[in-house]
């Protein structure tokens, strides 16, 4: 132990601070004991009560690890040898493992992942919303308290279930490459197959690369902003079976163009849609301002449930169309619509959630940030042909108060933010609007557990949440919460 001779009093400022010994400094060697997961997905151990965080680890693993970084209250470790290994641990399907960050849980058993996705809803309800959760292992009068948190509902078959892909493209060793950043890097890796996304969009890729190495098409560099094709993004209706493929150029003309789509569609004849973007500007956003159709139609349709759905180059749809439905129809069940209600649907989006609610509500009043988004939610409502919807583009906290003020009285409301949850002045407008139901859709457990302790603060009951797995071997996960006024007893 390192001792400090304390110096005299006019010497306090210009000595640095005594330094604090860490049990590990980087490169050392040590086995731990995992004892949970954080958030991303790491491995959590402690070497004498200082946290390590170890990629790859599960918890009850037991495991040999380097120490690659410290810091004063945690570190971070790579994972070399596992010793004793979890049941739940599975073999990873991908040759590219190591390389690829996206996929954080792919080495643990499905089962597993929506088990500790269930719980970490659970502690951010406890830990940050200083919520009760039922327990399920008290009996009797005590089992009635609290919020039931259901088991995440998880996939039948959790691989090949995103039905959109945003490929960068890049050069390695002259040839053109398309695949993903590696971990913490603008190298893009190239990949021949992804197990989370339609087959389909693999094919296309590989088609793509294909025929963009055959006609020495140039790939965009990043750093010197020299090149012709940054991006293929390729998008699936998984319902109708119809396909859009998107090439994201540095540029307005494309050599051989008429190549292109003779390949493409003799090869793939479920493309009914080829279209191009233009982006000439040195930016790491994927899309430019101009998008041009090269062959076939300006959209595809899907459908969610029985609403339809137009899908541009450039609209936001949501990627995991089979869970999506699961979620809508949780959210449908949890606002209790009779046909008779007046409902807000707040960060609608393309108004997903507002179309597949009026097909059961009296009016659905939505609003959302993003311009183009209320375009395609105005686009979508006429399609199909739902007269009792209307939509506003606008912050939801501005634009509510004003519903409020025009005399808009909501029977229920919805909301589906982004990461960041509710604006505090929403949350506010929806106490002072008094719904007798809120839905609240999350991606975020943190924000939804803050966000609903205002919402008990304000005199509202959080009766039940369904975590919903959107996002199979990613740490992601969704949920839908039931909440009552609290005067309202179902
Ligand atoms: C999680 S998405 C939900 C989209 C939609 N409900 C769906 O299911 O597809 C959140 C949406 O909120 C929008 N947004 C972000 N901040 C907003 C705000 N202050 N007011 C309204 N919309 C906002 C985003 O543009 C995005 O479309």
């Amino acid at each position: 132990m390192r001792k400090h001779r304390s110096g005299r009093s006019s010497d306090r400022h210009s000595n640095p601070a005594p330094l604090i010994g860490l049990p590990v400094t980087k490169n050392d060697e040590v086995v731990i004991d995992i004892v949970g997961m954080n958030h991303d997905g790491d491995g959590v151990g402690r070497v004498e009560g200082y946290t390590l965080f170890v990629r790859g680890a599960l918890p009850g693993e037991s495991v040999l690890v380097k120490v690659l970084k410290t810091k004063k209250q945690y570190g971070y470790a790579k994972l070399l040898n596992i010793i004793v290994q979890s049941p739940d641990r599975i073999e990873v399907p991908y040759s590219i493992k190591d390389q690829y960050g996206g996929c954080q849980l792919q080495h643990m058993d499905y089962n597993a992942q929506l088990i500790w996705k269930r719980q970490l809803v659970i502690n951010n309800l406890v830990r940050i919303g200083k919520l009760d959760v039922l327990d399920e292992q008290v009996s009797g009068e005590a089992a009635e308290q609290g919020i039931k948190v259901h088991d995440t509902i998880g996939m039948d078959n959790p691989w090949r279930y995103r039905n959109k892909a945003q490929v960068p493209i890049g050069e390695s060793d002259g040839e053109l490459v398309a695949g993903f950043y590696a971990r913490g890097s603008h190298r893009i890796i190239d990949m021949d197959v992804c197990l989370i996304q339609h087959e389909t969009i693999d094919q296309i890729l590989n088609l793509v690369k294909t025929i963009g190495r055959k006609l020495g098409i140039t790939a965009y560099n990043e750093e010197t902003g020299q090149g012709l094709l940054r991006h293929v993004v390729v998008k699936v209706a998984f319902r109708t079976g119809e396909i859009m493929v998107v090439l994201v150029t540095n540029g307005a003309k494309i050599p051989n163009v008429d190549t292109w789509i003779a390949e493409i569609t003799k090869s793939m004849p479920a493309v009914t849609s080829i279209c191009q973007n233009i982006n000439t500007k040195q930016t790491n956003v994927i899309f430019g301002d101009k998008t041009n159709v090269l062959w076939g139609n300006e959209v595809i349709y899907d459908y969610i449930g029985d609403v339809k759905f137009a899908i541009s180059a450039r609209s936001f749809y949501q990627v995991n169309p089979v869970q999506t439905e699961v979620l809508y129809r949780k959210t449908l069940d949890y606002a209790g619509l009779t046909g008779a209600e007046t409902v807000i649907d707040a960060y609608c989006g393309i108004g997903t959630i507002s179309l597949f609610l009026a097909q059961h509500a009296k009016k659905v009043y939505g609003v959302e940030i993003v311009p183009e988004a209320i375009e395609d939610a105005r686009a979508n409502a006429k399609l199909n042909g739902m007269t009792n919807v209307e939509f506003e583009v606008g912050a939801s906290e501005d634009v509510i108060p004003r519903w409020k003020e025009q005399g808009i009285t909501p029977d229920v409301i919805v909301v589906d933010p982004p990461r960041k949850g509710c604006d505090p002045r929403l949350l506010e407008t929806i106490l002072t609007m008094q719904p007798e139901r809120v839905v609240y859709v999350s991606c975020n457990p943190s924000t939804l557990a803050r966000d609903l302790r205002v919402l008990e603060d304000g005199g509202y009951r959080t009766v039940e949440v369904q975590p919903v797995d959107m996002f199979p071997h990613t740490v992601h996960v969704e949920c839908v919460v039931r909440i009552y006024r609290e005067d309202v007893t179902n």
